[in-house]
């Protein structure tokens, strides 16, 4: 069972390959491995992995800076970094967080949605498919260490893991917030919510774009824990021991079990998907849309 859903996402393989190429054609080091205790260690320029205490567990830290926007070369070596691990018996599990102060992802990345040509925007959405399918059917435990800010993408992202810590600091709101950057999350984004909050809650979550603050994300169930900052790491891996008691097969097949449907109403529609992403952001009305929110998010500052 294992096997088949894994096979039913296509082209992962493609895309990594890909995204090595890129990677080299960029000419940066790809791949370091860690020496002294970190045998399997690793790093990118963008993901860092390195063994918990107990071995079989492995914290994955994102930094990409300053805010972990999901750019299509972090997307693609996150990809990469999951399917090291996924490879790897040793490993039965995931902390995810990040190596950003205060942000833990600002969700996609402005940047590949605004002002690019449509092969580029196509290009771009097959990643994030890409990286939702993966971790969303990940045979791994995967628990997100939310250690800030958590909007859109990022919460997506976070969606995607079977457990949710939260850190308590006002600065870490999450949610999908897409509709206040007159933008639309689609299907896939609605369905995931759906999953985690039920309907009603996320219709209203959805249309009024809410970032949750901690203690009304824990209320909601978008979290299952709200922590101080300095314990959302320790209580992520006190969580993980908790689900790496239950057998590996059963608990995968349950999973399984729980998320086919979804991810496959993705997989059954996703060349349709990327050509409704690409004409929708493609539209004047939003291209104009996410100018004024990037001028927004810049004028902050001054
Ligand atoms: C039919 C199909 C339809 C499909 C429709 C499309 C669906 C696409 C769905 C989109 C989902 C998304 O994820 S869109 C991204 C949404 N993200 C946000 O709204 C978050 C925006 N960012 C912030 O609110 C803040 O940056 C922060 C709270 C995350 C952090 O605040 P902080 O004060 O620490 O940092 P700054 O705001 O000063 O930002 C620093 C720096 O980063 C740039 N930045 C921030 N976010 C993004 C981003 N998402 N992408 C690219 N760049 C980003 C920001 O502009 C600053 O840049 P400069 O230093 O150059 O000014």
């Amino acid at each position: 069972m294992a096997l088949a859903v894994r096979m039913r996402v296509p082209c992962r393989a493609l895309l990594c390959a890909g995204a090595q190429l890129r990677g080299a054609a960029l000419g940066r080091p790809e791949w370091a491995a860690g020496g002294g205790d970190g045998a399997r260690r690793f790093a990118s320029l963008r993901v860092l992995v390195e063994p918990g205490a107990e071995g079989r567990v492995a914290v994955m830290k994102l930094k990409n800076p300053p805010v972990n926007s999901l750019s299509l070369d972090f997307l693609t070596e996150f990809l990469i970094s999951l399917e090291k691990l996924e490879n790897d018996k040793a490993f039965r599990g995931v902390v995810i967080t990040s190596d950003c102060p205060n942000v833990f992802s600002a969700g996609l990345d402005l940047r590949e949605m605004y002002g690019r040509n449509p092969g580029h925007y196509a290009e771009y959405w097959k990643a994030v498919q890409e990286l939702w399918l993966r971790l969303y059917l990940s045979n791994l435990v995967l628990v997100a260490a939310i250690n800030g800010s958590c909007p859109a993408g990022g919460c997506l992202m976070a969606l995607t893991s079977d457990v949710r810590i939260l850190s308590d600091s006002p600065k870490s709101v999450i949610g999908l917030n897409e509709t206040l950057l007159g933008i639309v999350a689609p299907f896939w984004f609605k369905d995931t919510l759906v999953n985690t909050i039920g309907h009603r809650a996320s219709e209203r979550a959805l249309q009024l774009g809410l970032l949750f603050p901690p203690a009304e994300a824990l209320q909601v169930g978008l979290v299952d824990h709200v922590v101080p900052e300095d314990q959302v790491q320790s209580m992520a891996l006190s969580v993980m021991a908790h689900w790496l008691a239950i057998p590996d097969h059963a608990r995968q097949l349950t999973k399984a079990m729980m998320r086919k449907a979804t991810a496959d109403r993705l997989i059954k529609q996703r060349e349709a998907d990327i050509q409704n992403f690409v004409s929708f952001i493609s539209r004047d009305s939003i291209q104009k849309s996410l100018q004024i929110y990037l001028e927004k998010l810049k004028q902050k500052k001054g």
